[in-house]
């Protein structure tokens, strides 16, 4: 298989405003279909941000901009997008809900973030998903996760279980706590054998400051790339998979598990 490019979006997500968020998200998006990735990958709820009180007026209603906007834009430049988070309302109620769109548009995958993170309210306003998040991107098997959910190494497990390869993670996760970002995404790579790309924002909302440190690990546990502090741009890296096979027979946690025993 040949090396896949992923371009991790590491954006600044402007505070309760959306059109500033696309415009931007547009921006950073072509750059990286001009850099010839091939799976753009965007931060968590980088329609809004952290406006959980405003997302009334601003929440995405059924997620029809986003999807038409990301749609749009996979087929204008024939490339993947795992396209981060967004706030929805759905029905009556608000999600965080992320969309994966393949290089002719087509939807592959909608997830609602499954844990809610009370540390920034979220429980409050956001209702939780119970929905795996398991896509194909060019024939390669991959998951996506929301952020907070990196801290439930069960649910990774749930989702990576069957022999994925790729797991995605998108965030707004406060600098405050970046160590523990980076330790979580190390042990997600480790346990499950498999590439972490993890997508994190710049900018900052009414409580948190947000300073990127989006990365990007192997199997082993190795940083292939850490993005710059504070920085928008386009970072990216081409994975190699064919290293997986070798490094699952070696130490295989997949067979030695004993799934009987984990309640
Ligand atoms: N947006 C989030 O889910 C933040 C999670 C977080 O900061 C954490 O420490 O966990």
């Amino acid at each position: 298989m040949k090396p896949f490019t992923v371009s991790l979006l590491q954006f600044k997500v402007a505070f309760a405003a959306p059109e500033v968020n696309f415009q931007n998200a547009k921006k950073h998006i072509s750059e990286a279909a001009k850099m010839g990735t091939d799976v753009a990958v965007l931060p968590e709820m980088w329609n809004t941000g952290y406006a959980l009180d405003k997302l009334e007026q601003l929440a995405d209603n059924e997620g029809l901009k986003t999807k038409s906007f990301l749609s749009e834009l996979s087929i204008k430049y024939g490339i993947n997008i795992v396209g981060g988070s967004v706030a929805t309302k759905k029905k009556d109620k608000f999600y965080n809900t992320s969309y994966v769109f393949d290089r002719k548009g087509n939807l592959l995958s909608e997830y609602d973030k499954v844990h809610l993170f009370r540390l920034m309210k979220e429980d409050q306003v956001i209702t939780a998903g119970a929905g795996k998040n398991n896509f194909e991107l060019d024939g390669i098997s991959a998951a996506g996760v929301i952020c907070y959910d990196i801290r439930f190494p069960e649910w990774e497990r749930t989702l990576m279980k069957s022999g994925q390869q790729l797991l995605f993670i998108s965030a707004q996760w406060p600098k405050q706590r970046i160590e523990q970002w980076e330790v979580l995404l190390r042990a997600r790579a480790i346990e499950n054998q498999a590439f972490v790309v993890a997508v994190n924002c710049v900018g900052h909302s009414l409580t948190d400051v947000f300073s990127g440190h989006s990365l990007v690990i192997d199997p082993l546990g190795n940083i292939l790339l850490r993005a710059p502090e504070n920085k928008e741009g386009v970072f990216n890296t081409r994975l190699d998979f064919s290293q997986i096979e070798e490094i699952r027979g070696a130490i295989p946690v997949f067979k030695d598990r004993r799934s009987e025993l984990y309640h």
